[in-house]
């Protein structure tokens, strides 16, 4: 059925056209102007992620913004949202190469997503990259020969299998890995090679436009004056770098990851033990149980192996889990009991615990909230 209108409406909506087409002249001139930005960037090695830049330009167009009676938020929004398009455009122009002298950079598992994308991301930074996958294990001595760095991204169940299988590599060959947990890799590393050593975790999956904003956590192994060099050409793809102790890392994964997968998962496994009709629950969703829903289906739409790798591969997995049953039986039996003076009580403390943070997360969820709102369409 066709939307109302009227003469007068359709003539106000001709000139919005119009406004939006000017709108959309207005996009083409930034993007030109980023794109030439990427070009200096490229030829300068500068970090395509500028956050001062960033925060200053925020802060003067929110107050413009202000000043012509425009909500800040819509402009900060907007050039946000610009922004990360100019991310992909600036990282498409390719990176600079920061260490020229690098022999080959080749990638342990670079045919699967998170390998691929650091392969590409060598690439257009202008190294001479090779893939080594299962199959082509013969391959590896003579690949390996004159590589200058080798980057280990397998499943995390067969990591240090895959590391202890490495034939010797070249005394400064870089020995990396990418795998989510750090302690057990970082230690294989070590013992396979003596050369540098580094272990990495990209705290994103494979299917990011790019790496603007996104974190690496970094846990130090052998010879940094040997890597800084990677850890500068990381930075030039955008990423923060986030050092840490391999035990503080694998302890932060146990809630991060093991725990909050396992969680999804039972939540998953519930719903559909109850027979839950999701046609429905969205029909009835408010829209942060949408953007709930949203984050335990998206789980059951990638791969069982690769969560099954993370939860089971934390050593701690069953405690943690085991823990969180606890809390789940002393929460349910203030239900059972009927104890609402002991649920808002328990509640105080949490939100107590959580201080200024919840505040925090009030915020910037309410900006998911309204971003998923604004991108349905029914
Ligand atoms: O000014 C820059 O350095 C840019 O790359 C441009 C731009 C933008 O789109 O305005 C994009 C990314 C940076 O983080 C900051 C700003």
């Amino acid at each position: 059925m066709a939307e109302p209108s009227s003469a007068a409406l359709n003539q106000l909506r001709d000139k919005i056209d119009q406004a939006d087409k000017e709108l959309l002249e207005v996009l083409r001139r930034r993007l030109d102007l980023v794109a030439e930005v990427g070009t200096i960037k490229h030829a300068e090695g500068l970090p395509i992620y500028a956050p001062k830049r960033e925060a200053n330009m925020l802060a003067k167009r929110r107050a413009e913004a202000e000043s012509m009676g425009i909500s800040p938020q819509l402009i900060e929004d907007l050039l946000r949202r610009m922004m990360r398009e100019s991310y992909v455009s600036e990282k498409d122009v390719g990176f600079k190469r920061i260490n020229p002298e690098l022999g080959s950079v080749v990638v342990i598992g670079g045919g699967g997503k998170l390998g691929g994308l650091f392969v590409h991301l060598f690439q257009l930074s202008g190294y001479d990259v090779h893939i080594i996958e299962q199959h082509d294990w013969d391959n590896a001595p003579a690949l390996l020969a004159d590589a200058g760095i080798v980057v280990v991204s397998v499943p995390i169940d067969v990591t240090e299998q895959v590391i202890a299988q490495l034939p010797p590599l070249p005394k400064e060959c870089l020995l990396v890995d990418l795998t989510s947990i750090k302690q057990a890799p970082l230690a294989a590393m070590l013992k396979a090679h003596s050369g540098p050593v580094l272990g990495l975790h990209p705290m994103f999956g494979p299917d990011v436009s790019s790496l603007a904003k996104q974190v690496v956590v970094v846990c130090h192994g052998r010879g940094q004056e040997k890597y800084q060099w990677l850890l500068d050409q990381i930075t030039i793809w955008g990423a923060r770098l986030h050092e840490a102790a391999a035990t503080e890392h694998d302890q932060a994964m146990q809630l991060v990851q093991a725990m909050r997968h396992f969680t999804a998962f039972v939540y998953g496994m519930h719903l559909k033990r109850e027979h839950a009709d999701i046609e429905q629950l969205l029909q009835f969703s408010s829209p942060i149980y949408r953007l709930e829903l949203a984050m335990v289906g998206r789980l059951f739409a990638q791969d069982a192996s690769l969560y099954a790798d993370i939860i089971f591969s934390q050593p701690d997995s069953l405690v943690r889990a085991r823990h969180y049953l606890d809390r789940y039986q002393q929460a349910l039996e203030l239900l059972e009991s009927g104890d609402k003076q002991g649920f808002n009580k328990t509640f105080a403390d949490v939100a107590d615990w959580f201080g200024d943070f919840a505040q925090q997360f009030q915020h910037e969820s309410a900006n998911m909230l309204m971003m998923a709102n604004d991108s349905r369409s029914n």
